[in-house]
């Protein structure tokens, strides 16, 4: 249990980690011991990045986050640099460990005026940002606020405890003003915030440092939250056996739009493909079929003909997952395919025009979500609500347009929040896409470079969730993998990509994930 708890990638909310601080004394372990090993590993920081023995500014503030930096003061004067303290508040004001970390400290130390800081700028070549770290609760005023201006000015590095102090550690968002880091040292796990942009980018590189909590508390505190990274879905990743063949590796249905925006699918086919489902068929209008057919190899693709064309297409039992969205075009015409499709009970991924076609009626998406769902199940059998089938994959437009009433700067919490209220996986995409379950559970995709930023990437990524959703793959852990896939391969076509180069620079990532589960 522990060793795997120990890889799981939770993400601690500023709350699950004062749980974990406060179940951690609890144990045994006092806060002052805790505030030590922590001031410690800021201590060790600032000295790889300051090798020199150049000066080092270090700005505490009230809470433990201050305390934090008397602690790193203490231990850096003690290896032999030349620091400097200036304190925010009034030392009467410090509490509990951060008062003793006070004492303990036994260094001069200065009010933060900008007549100190400015002083201390001149010489420093490194500042730690140990003013507020998961107690901030609103904007930074005052000298604080002053301090952020003169930094940015200064141009001196930033080395942030816990977390640049102005941001919300929870949600990433910037409270006000906000610290601009190089490096942020956090303790334990990290917080959403330090993915979540805009805080990941105001975080520089994170560093994770262990300061003796042990991962027995994450039992207490159940955290539902996660980075997406592999070892959350590796054990349903699919690796096909020695005895695979075409049809046993899954089979999906990407459904086709017409002549004029026939590429979005067929980026999306193709991707399916290369996440290892045996088969990709491409359903397709019949006006469109030749050029469907002239740009396809390893894809098959049938025409839509006729009145029940669709229910036909859908008829084959061997079908494992489907796709409608990409190219299909935003008419009434949408909406009806969206729900026949769902009524066949199938996993399914929604994307682009098979979620703004819904915009003025979004409930009868979620019933029909809901359809999907608990078809094929007995009326009273398992649990309720049953195992998501579905995917939405909207970007922030088309998320706006499904649900108008949930405020987007809180990624996070929308995403779980539409999850929730339409019964499918929410992928909310962009750089920091979130991937949100309606049992509560929530990745943070870190790994998806801006060259991902181009048309019909979303339509790779849409393929890539259908393709593994067809290996029978979670919905959840679909999309996740999904997702961290499009952000590899991402990396892997590099700067200047275009959509087409995804599918095939899928290749390569899931040969490492394969080889990695077979080592
Ligand atoms: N035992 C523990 O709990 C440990 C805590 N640690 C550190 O403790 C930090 C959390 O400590 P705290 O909960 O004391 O929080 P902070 O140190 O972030 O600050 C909270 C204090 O600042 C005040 N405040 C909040 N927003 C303000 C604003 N905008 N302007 C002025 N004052 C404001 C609050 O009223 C409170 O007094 C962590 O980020 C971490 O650095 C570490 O020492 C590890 C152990
Ligand atoms: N700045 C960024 N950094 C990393 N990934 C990004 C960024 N902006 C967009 N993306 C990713 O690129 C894809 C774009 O999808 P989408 O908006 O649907 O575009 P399209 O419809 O043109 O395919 C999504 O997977 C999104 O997460
Ligand atoms: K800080």
């Amino acid at each position: 249990m522990q060793a795997n708890m120990d890889r799981i990638p939770y993400l601690l909310t500023p709350e699950e980690m004062g749980r974990a601080d406060e179940l951690t004394i609890y144990a045994g372990t006092p806060g002052s011991v805790l505030m030590e090993r922590a001031g410690g590993k800021v201590a060790a920081a600032a000295q790889q990045m300051v090798p020199d023995g150049g000066h080092i500014l270090i700005l505490c503030g009230p809470g433990n986050n201050g305390g934090d930096g008397f602690v790193a003061a203490r231990q850096l004067d003690g290896a032999g640099f030349d620091v400097s303290v200036l304190l925010l508040c009034d030392p009467a004001r410090l509490k509990g460990d951060a008062a003793q970390a006070f004492q303990n400290m036994q260094l001069p130390w200065s009010q933060l005026t900008e007549e100190s800081l400015s002083l201390g700028l001149g010489k420093a070549g490194l500042v730690i940002d140990a003013l507020f770290g998961a107690g901030l609760d609103r904007a930074l005023e005052g000298m604080a606020l002053k301090a952020v201006k003169m930094l940015r000015a200064s141009k001196t590095p930033v080395l942030a405890v816990d977390l640049p102090s102005g941001l919300n550690g929870a949600t990433g968002a910037a409270l006000g003003a906000v610290f601009e880091a190089v490096r942020t040292v956090t303790f334990y796990r990290r917080k959403p915030g330090h993915l979540l942009e805009p805080g990941r980018s105001y975080c520089g590189i994170v560093e994770v440092v262990d300061i003796g909590i042990r991962d027995d508390v994450l039992k207490d505190i159940n955290p539902k939250t996660f980075a997406n990274e592999p070892f959350l879905w590796a054990a349903v990743f699919p690796v096909p056996g020695r005895r695979a063949h075409k049809y046993s590796r899954g089979h999906a249905l990407v459904f086709g739009g017409q002549l004029q925006t026939t590429g979005a699918s067929r980026l999306s086919a193709m991707a399916a493909l290369r996440a290892g489902s045996g088969l990709v068929t491409m359903a397709v209008p019949p006006g469109a079929l030749s050029t469907y057919a002239a740009h396809l190899t390893a894809i098959m693709v049938r025409p839509l003909k006729g009145e029940d064309a669709l229910a036909r297409a859908l008829s084959d039992d061997r079908l494992s997952g489907c796709l409608i969205g990409p190219g299909y075009g935003t008419g009434s015409k949408t909406s009806v395919d969206v729900v026949s499709v769902l009524a066949q009970g199938r996993a399914t991924v929604l994307d682009a025009d098979a979620l703004t076609c819904f915009e003025a009626d979004t409930q009868r998406l979620f019933q029909a979500i809901s359809a999907c769902n608990t078809a094929g199940w007995a009326e009273n059998a398992g649990a309720t609500p049953k195992p998501a089938k579905v995917v939405l994959t909207p970007h922030e437009g088309e998320f706006k347009r499904l649900f108008p009433d949930l405020n987007v700067n809180n990624r996070l919490t929308a995403a779980r929040q539409a999850a929730q209220a339409s019964g499918a996986v929410v992928v909310l995409k962009g750089p920091d896409t979130v991937i949100a379950a309606p049992d509560g559970r929530a990745a943070i995709n870190g790994n998806a470079p801006p060259w991902l930023a181009t048309a019909g990437s979303g339509d790779v990524l849409a393929g890539l969730i259908t393709g593994f959703l067809a290996q029978s793959v979670p919905a959840f852990e679909a999309a996740a993998m999904g997702v961290w896939c499009h952000g590899e391969a991402g990396s892997i076509a590099g700067a200047g990509l275009i959509a087409e180069d995804l599918p095939a620079a899928v290749q390569p990532v899931i040969a490492g994930l394969v080889a990695e589960r077979a080592g």
